[in-house]
């Protein structure tokens, strides 16, 4: 019964097997036509695994055949075992009589059921297994159909895998790289962008951790420093110099007692000879060997050339001479240039007039000449030279010199010239009119030094002069004024007074001085200044043209009458915003001339500056003070540092007064 429905199940496994291949196949057939093509590209790969597959399978079927050996060796095992035990039942129940033997049922039973079993279990049939073969072959060799959730699976799968071996080959690289010193060019380009960032970054700090050790080992541990090879002479492999009195040795071989001094032809020289020695050598011996292949057409012609080189060095060298040396007709333009760098004369405005040379080449009358020789002038002062060649043109000056150069001559001479150009007469008849010129200076002390100094050329050629300063009464002054004058010197205070006290008028008074302009501003005149210049004609004034700048038109002017323009000169020590001021709004086109350079201290005072700290400038003070004889000016720049040396000073006996203004102190002993 058992065996008969195995039998009947394996035939139904193999029926539904029949059926769902021939479905299977159906199915198969009807798809085959639509994917076949996709099926061609994977073809290879899924025959592959279908052989894998059924290498599986047949593995696995040659597992069950063996695993249904051991059971049936274990089942007769059993067999044999149950046998034995009945044997050794019977033996016992025929040993012992009392018992009933009774039948081992159950194991029987068991018997049966694994005899069953057994049979069950039995092999297939040639003919089955040949064609189980065959429907697995035909099954094999047709074309799989996989869904397509199938596909994405094997996909899936194989993209894992390929993931994986190259997670795994990067780590092997990795592994092999760090420990490599040098990457090869090909591992460079192999490592993506990323992975090359992190190894440099790797590097860096491995780097930089080295660094650190060192550091910390240097600084715990007083690492070695690295000192800086010195070269010393006596490092050398060869010293060559020796004492020429070690030498005891002498020389019996003529050739080395007299030594033949090496020639080189061409540029060759030997060291450590004096090389303008060795070229005078060379010359000599080169000149004596050409004189020697010389002809005497050669010679002749060589000494015309000689002579003729000679004769213009002679004549650049007459050109090149010194001014000093030329007639004023040769004098080259860069000879004047040189003058007025000789005498640091620095000119600015227009058509500047060259400056004097001398006295004689100034141009002017003999009776001023005259009194020049009788004041024992006999060089012109720098600003002289320039400014009254200027003046003489009729040309309006600003004049920037330092004190006692000589500006009272500079520009009373071009003055003197034209007013002794005017005739006597005409001088006399026009006296209530006025003075020809005002010259005005800050101080009372300044105008009589001015006085004094043109009254010199003044009185000799027969001219008036009256001051009109403070500290002389006004009624003696307007006295002096009405007899009649030429010039008037004055203080700007003094002669507003006198104009409104009409003592007097500037009716023809064409030229205007203004003596230590700079100082004559910092003393607050500048509004009685130009008091003074309002009550002047306005009708001789130059033109603010081109015309005021051309030398020959003002010349001209002068010339022509008495009613020439007016003149106005300038002097000044510095030239402050204040005083550039005045000289816009007074002086037509100016000519400048600088003596020296604006600004720049005097040539006459010694300037020497000591760095010293805070504290020992008492000190060096007190030690200067010793030196030069009183009255010394101490300049401070606080009114409070001021209070404090000077109590100081006092303490150790140097007697001094205060002076403070609102700028600078100033200490005076
Ligand atoms: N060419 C000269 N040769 C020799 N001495 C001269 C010459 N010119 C001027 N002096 C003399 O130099 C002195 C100073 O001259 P002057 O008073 O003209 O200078 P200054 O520049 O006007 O000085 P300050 O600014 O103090 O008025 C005078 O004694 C004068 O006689």
């Amino acid at each position: 019964m058992a065996t008969r429905s195995v039998r009947g199940e394996r035939e139904r496994r193999r029926e539904r097997k029949r059926r769902s291949t021939s479905r299977d196949g159906k199915r198969r057939h009807r798809s085959l036509s639509k994917e076949r093509r996709s099926w061609n590209k994977s073809y290879i790969s899924r025959s592959r695994e279908r052989r894998s597959r059924s290498r599986e399978r047949r593995s696995r079927s040659r597992d069950r055949r063996s695993r249904s050996r051991d059971r049936r060796s274990r089942s007769r095992d059993r067999r044999s075992r149950s046998r034995d035990r009945r044997k050794r039942s019977s033996e016992d129940s025929s040993s012992d009589k009392e018992g009933s033997p009774k039948p081992p049922v159950q194991s029987l039973q068991d018997e049966t059921k694994e005899e069953a079993a057994v049979e069950k279990r039995q092999p297939l049939s040639l003919d089955e297994l040949i064609a189980k073969r065959t429907a697995e072959q035909s099954a094999e060799s047709k074309p799989v159909f996989l869904s397509r959730e199938e596909r994405a699976a094997l996909a899936l799968k194989r993209r894992a895998e390929q993931v994986e071996a190259r997670a795994k080959a990067r780590l092997e690289l990795g592994k092999n790289k760090f420990s490599s010193a040098a990457l090869s060019e090909q591992d460079h380009q192999r490592m993506n962008e990323e992975e090359r960032e992190k190894w440099y970054r790797q590097r860096e700090m491995g780097k930089d951790r080295d660094r650190e050790m060192d550091a910390i080992k240097s600084r715990y541990l007083g690492g070695e420093k690295k000192r800086r090879k010195l070269r010393r002479l006596a490092d050398r492999k060869f010293v060559f110099d020796w004492d020429a009195g070690d030498d005891t040795s002498v020389d019996f071989n003529p050739l080395y007692r007299s030594k033949h001094q090496a020639l080189f032809f061409g540029r060759g020289h030997i060291a450590g000879i004096d090389i303008k020695a060795q070229k005078k050598e060379q010359s000599k011996f080169y000149s004596n060997l050409m004189g020697e292949r010389m002809t005497d057409d050669q010679k002749k012609q060589a000494l015309v050339r000689d002579e003729s080189v000679k004769e213009k060095e002679r004549k650049t060298k007459f050109d090149e001479r010194h001014w000093s040396e030329k007639s004023l007709p040769q004098m080259a333009y860069r000879d004047w240039r040189i003058f007025r760098e000789d005498y640091n004369i620095a000119t600015k405005g227009g058509r500047i007039p060259y400056p004097l040379r001398s006295w004689a080449e100034a141009g002017i009358s003999s009776d001023i000449l005259e009194v020049i020789h009788s004041l024992h002038y006999k060089e012109p002062t720098p600003i002289q030279r320039q400014a009254i060649p200027i003046g003489l043109q009729n040309r309006d000056i600003i004049g920037i010199a330092e004190t006692g150069s000589g500006k009272t001559a500079a520009f009373v001479i071009p003055l003197l010239t034209w007013i002794t150009s005017l005739p006597k007469i005409v001088r006399e008849s026009e006296a209530d009119q006025g003075p020809y010129a005002i010259i005005l200076a800050p101080t009372r002390e300044l105008a009589q030094q001015i006085e004094e100094e043109t009254l010199k050329f003044a009185a000799p050629l027969g001219l008036r002069t009256v001051a009109v300063v403070g500290g002389i009464s006004r009624e003696d002054q307007g006295f002096q004024l009405r007899l009649g004058c030429e010039i008037v010197i004055a203080t700007p205070g003094r002669l507003i007074d006198v104009l409104e006290n009409r003592y007097l008028v500037l009716a023809q008074c064409t030229y205007v001085v203004l003596d230590e302009a700079d100082r004559m501003i910092d003393m607050g005149f500048e509004p009685d200044v130009q008091k003074i210049l309002d009550y002047l004609p306005v009708t001789n004034q130059k033109p603010d043209t081109e015309e005021a700048e051309d030398p020959e038109k003002m010349k001209a002017n002068m010339e022509s009458s008495k009613h020439k323009y007016r003149q106005t000169v300038m002097f000044t020590a510095t030239m402050p915003p204040s005083v550039e001021r005045l000289a816009r709004s007074y002086l037509r086109r100016p000519a400048i001339v600088y003596i020296g350079s604006a600004g720049k201290p005097t040539e006459r005072v010694e300037q020497r500056v000591i760095l010293l700290a805070e504290g020992e400038k008492r000190k060096k003070l007190l030690e200067i003070l010793e030196e030069p004889e009183p009255p010394i000016i101490v300049f401070v720049n606080q009114k409070k540092g001021a209070d404090v040396l000077a109590k100081s000073l006092e303490k150790i006996g140097v007697s001094q007064s205060v002076l403070r203004q609102q700028v600078r102190e100033i200490y005076v002993w």
